[in-house]
This record gives structure tokens, sequence and C-alpha cells, in this order.
């Protein structure tokens, strides 16, 4: 066990009252010095140490040096809050003002304090480039950034080269194409759909710059840590990795340098990458939703609880073949009830599995697909039949609008993503299906719904729905994404996807056949895929988990009294 040797221990005083200070390796503690009071020690870990000013100094709303006296300093700290709208832990500015019984006992604090800061807290941003979506969520992206992340940057000695973007996927042809020489990450404000601009971004010019094809089952991981600032409508990928959508708490993580493994599911048609995936890569109900919110995008993020309702009314299923490659199971199952918190347990164990020998676990690595199982025919099992929705998710996909997620107990960092299977149903139990993904009720204890952990799934159409062979492919980067100039890369319903596809001479003649069904009276005989907010322009796909293939500046949930399990 570490010991935590003291390095500077004094009598000071905070505001009327004096107090025992000590810095320690690790921590800064102080305990007044009042008999009633002694348990009463606030306990700060030096990593969560945001800054060290001297003086009494403020910082929201605006800096300022209130009285500068030459035997006071201020520390800046993190500060845990419980939030009452959801369940996660909101993290807030702390500040505590010192006041030294002479000048040079402040000096000596400052020095051990900023020495401390060094020491252990070597993975804290430096500089970092930021990517504002103006239109994401309620369009508050830009006040968002400058009024509550800026000041903190500031004040935390971070500096920050800002772009707020005019066009869709400007920040990930930004990533892939400029010199990012100097930068220690890259920041969104906005949605999911911002974060996967900077996820593909991130993902190709590693691969890039390590002479790799993207369309290849192995992937080299990246380095370049990537923040979410949430400003978005769904806002999943925040949520599901910091436990709550709160741009303070978000920024909090950023400057200490946290530092979350994210798996990755890379989508494929016809052995060509399509895109990356984190959240979802949704079948049925959840492409439906998507495309359907899409012709409804000016009511902001109300949009999906609109296109929910219709598309439920709509009663949908969808014929197909599901095929999945199990993971492990005896490693860990999607109905274990257990939840991947912090420093998650399943997720450590799993960096060995995935990456053995590694001395340093920052350091770049490939993470090979399937890497330590047979990826032969045999093992694949198959599901035939019409579902209502087919769903895969390399994690929780907690968010707002459902706190536990898709999958209450898929990991993080754990190389294996879940699938879930909603067989068709009657309407009702469909309903309360989606009604249990916002209570704690288990929605995978119905007799229609299967969830597997896996580490590859493929859906293929029925013989008569098949794809068109001569397809022109849509890959990532040529064409499955926006191109320049588009408003965004989701400005297609089904509808829109059409004129999309003829656009670029693309013969799907089929989906051209099917057209919107909740306004036309022929109901359509093939979905279209959401992936992570995107609609992709195949239906006929492999998905891949990749384990640990990206980082954010996040820690997973923390363990929050608050934090629900399952009934
Ligand atoms: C009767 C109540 C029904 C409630 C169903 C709740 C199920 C919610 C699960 C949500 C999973 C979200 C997975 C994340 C998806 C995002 O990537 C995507 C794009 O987000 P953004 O960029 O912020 O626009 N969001 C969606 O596809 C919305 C799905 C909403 C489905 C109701
Ligand atoms: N300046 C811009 N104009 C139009 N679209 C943009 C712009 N910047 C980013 N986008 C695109 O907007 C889409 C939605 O953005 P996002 O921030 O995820 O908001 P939301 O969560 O509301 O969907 C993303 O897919 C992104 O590519
Ligand atoms: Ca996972």
């Amino acid at each position: 066990m570490d010991v935590d040797l003291v390095q500077l221990e004094s009598s000071l005083w905070v505001g009327k009252k004096r107090y025992r200070a000590a810095l320690t390796e690790w921590h800064l503690n102080w305990t007044e010095l009042d008999k009633k009071n002694r348990d009463k020690t606030v306990s700060v870990p030096v990593s969560e140490i945001v800054a060290v000013e001297e003086g009494h100094v403020e910082v929201l709303p605006q800096r300022s040096v209130s009285e500068d006296t030459d035997r006071d300093f201020t520390v800046f700290y993190v500060k845990r809050s419980s939030n009452g709208s959801s369940y996660g832990l909101l993290w807030r500015l702390g500040r505590t003002q010192f006041s030294c019984p002479s000048r040079d006992l402040r000096d000596q604090w400052m020095t051990q304090l900023r020495i401390a800061l060094k020491t252990h807290s070597p993975s804290r941003p430096h500089r970092l480039l930021v990517f504002i979506n103006p239109f994401g969520g309620k369009k508050q992206g830009r006040e968002i950034y400058h009024s509550l992340v800026a000041p903190l940057f500031e004040l935390a000695g971070v500096s920050s080269h800002v772009v707020v973007t005019e066009r869709a996927n400007q920040a990930r042809d930004h990533i892939l194409k400029k010199d990012l020489t100097g930068f220690d990450g890259v920041v969104c404000v906005g949605g999911d759909g911002m974060f996967s601009e900077l996820l593909h971004g991130v993902i190709g010019r590693t691969q890039q710059e390590a002479g790799l094809s993207e369309h290849d089952p192995s992937l080299q991981s990246c380095d370049l840590h990537i923040g979410i600032i949430p400003a978005g409508s769904t806002d999943c990928v925040c949520f599901a990795t910091v436990g709550v959508n709160d741009p303070v708490t978000s920024a909090l993580h950023i400057i200490i340098g946290d530092s979350q493994p994210l798996d990755v599911c890379s989508v494929h048609h016809r052995s060509s990458l399509v895109r990356y995936s984190v959240s979802l890569v949704g079948y049925g109900f959840y492409g439906d939703v998507l495309a359907e919110s899409e012709r409804h995008r000016w009511m902001g993020p109300l949009r999906y609880d609109y296109s929910g309702a219709m598309v439920y009314l709509s009663n949908r299923s969808y014929a197909g073949l599901v095929q999945y490659l199990p993971a492990d199971p005896q490693l860990s199952n999607p109905r274990d009830n257990t939840r991947c918190l912090s420093g998650c347990s399943v997720c450590s164990k799993s960096t060995e599995r995935l990456f053995p020998h590694s001395p340093d676990a920052s350091s770049n690595y490939i993470s090979h697909f399937s890497q330590f199982s047979s990826d032969s025919e045999g093992d694949w099992v198959s599901v035939e039949g019409r579902f209502k929705a087919v769903s895969l998710t390399c994690m929780s996909s907690s968010c707002p609008r459902s706190p536990l997620g898709l999958s209450p107990s898929a990991h993080l960092a754990d190389g294996t993503g879940d699938l879930i299977i909603v067989r068709d149903t009657h309407p009702l139990g469909f309903l309360t299906f989606l009604h249990r993904h916002t209570s704690t009720q288990d929605q995978f204890d119905l007799p229609f719904v299967d969830v597997h952990r896996v580490k590859a799934v493929r859906f293929s159409l029925p013989p008569g729905e098949k794809e068109d062979e001569d397809e022109e492919r849509e890959t990532v980067n040529g064409g499955g994404m926006a191109e320049e100039g588009e408003r965004t890369s989701r400005s297609g319903s089904q509808h829109h996807l059409v004129e999309r596809g003829e656009e670029r001479g693309m013969a799907n003649d089929r989906r051209k056949k099917d057209l919107c069904g909740l306004c036309c009276s022929k109901p359509p005989s093939v979905s279209v895929w959401n992936c992570d907010g995107e609609i992709l322009p195949h239906t006929e796909i492999l998905c891949r988990v990749h384990g640990q293939l990206v980082r954010l500046y996040a820690r997973g949930m923390e363990d929050g009294s608050a934090t629900p399990t399952r009934k």
C-alpha cells in the first residue's frame, strides 16, 4: 500500500476559523481546530485540484482578485454534489481561501501545491482543439462554452483553439487533414453527432499515421483524447461516460485529465468500412425514429419524443437474419445486474486481456478484433425472423431519456457489445419494453426480448429483399458521411435519403420503392440503420467491436449513493 507522506503541515485560517492544513503526496486536508468539530476534515485529492492562486481570487461570474494580501492563497478544486434530476454526481468548482501567518509560509504552500500538481497530474491537457456546433441541441453551444467552460479552462491554464463549425463534418475533416502538433486533445461542444465527427477524425487520423487501412479488422488505438461538452439532443456518450450531461462537470473532467478507454464498433458493408459507433447501431424502431425525426429537426431535442410516438403507433416489424459471435460468457453477461462504474474491474481485466504485456496502458497498440478466440464461421449464432428492433451497443447508452440505458450492465471498455433482439410482438408488449427503459424495471425480462454479449454482429435481408449487388459503395470518408457544404449529414428522412442516393447515382431501387412508411400507404418492408444518430446507406452490414480503441476525458460513472440498479 502507498504511504501518503506529509509534505507540508501548518495552522491556517479560513475566514474566521483556524484549521490544521496538511499537504500529503496525494491529498490536501484541512481540519477545523475547534474541539467540537474535530472530525470535520475536508480532503481533496491532489489530482482533483484545479488551480492554486495567490490572494483572494474569484472566477465566476468573472475573474477578480478581491483582496490581494501577501499572506493569502486560494485553492480551486472539484466538489461533488448530487443531482436532483438524474442519477449521476454533478461536479462543481470548489473554492477555499486560506490565510497564512506569514508571507514565507504562503510561498511555501504555493510552491508545494504547484509541485504536487505537476507530479501527480501528468496527464492534464495543456492545449486543446475545441469544435463548437452552433446548431446542436437547443442551439446554445457557443454560450455554454464561453460562459461555463472557457473561464474554467483559463483558470486551470488550459489554452484552447476554438473552431465554430460552419458545416457538418468540418470538425472531422479538420482532424483528418490539419496539423495537430501541440494539441493534447480534441473537444466538441454539441451532441452525439458532433462526438461522432471527432471519433471518425481521431480514428481515421491514427490509422493514416500508422499506415493502416480502416477497412481491416485490426485498428491502432488512439492517443489523442476526446472531450465532450454536452450541448446536444441525446448526449448519450457524455451521459454514459460521465454520469450526467452537465457542461461544468465535463469541463472539470477535461481539466484534470481523466482518461476513460472506450470500445468502438466498426460497421462494414461488403468488407468496406461504413462508419464507427459507440452508442447505438439500431435497425427497426430506432432506425425509423431517426429517419422520422430528421423531418422535425426544428423541434430540437423533442423531435425524438414526437417521432418515437409516431413510429410506435405505426406498429412496424421487419424480416431479417441476425448473426452474432458470442463473447466469452465466463467474463460477464448482460443480465448479471452489475453496472460499469469508475474503475470497473471487468474493464480493467480486459485491458490485460486485450493488450497483454503492454508496459504502458496509454501507449498505442493494435486493437485486433476477435483476437482471443477464433472467428470461424462455426462460432456464429443465427436468429431469423421478424423484429421490432435489433440494437447493438458497446456501452450502457444511458441518457436523460433512459437513465439506465439500452443495456444497463454493458461495459464501456471490455471489448464487447450487447446485442438486443426484440422479436415481433403485440403493440402493448413493445410499449412495455420501451417504457421499462425509463424506469428500473428489467426490459430484458420479456418473452420476446433476447440480449447477448457479443464481439461481432451480421445482418442480412431475406432473399426477396436483398440489396442490389451493383450498388455503389458508400464508405467512411467517401460518401457515407455528409459531403462538404451539406448542412448536416442527417438531412435525410427516408425520402431525403432516396434523393441523396439518386444524386450520387446510388442504385438502391428497394429503398426508392419503400419511401416513407409513416405517410405512404404501403408499409416499408425494410428499415434503416441508426448508427449513433446517422442513417446508414446500407442495410446488410457487419459490425465488429474493437476494445478500447479511443480515450475520453472521463472516468465512467461514479458510485454515488443514488446510482440505481434494476429491480
Ligand atoms: C415510452 C417511452 C419510450 C422511451 C424509449 C427510450 C429509449 C431510449 C434509448 C436511447 C438510446 C440512445 C442511443 C443514442 C443515440 C444517439 O446517438 C442518437 C443521436 O443523438 P443526437 O446527436 O444527440 O441527436 N439519438 C437517437 O438516435 C435518439 C433515439 C431516441 C429514441 C426514442
Ligand atoms: N455548422 C454546422 N451546420 C450544420 N450541421 C452541423 C454543423 N456542425 C456540425 N453539424 C452536424 O450536425 C449534426 C448534429 O449535431 P449534434 O451536435 O450532435 O446535435 P444534436 O444532438 O442536436 O443532433 C452532427 O451530425 C454534425 O455533423
Ligand atoms: Ca463494451
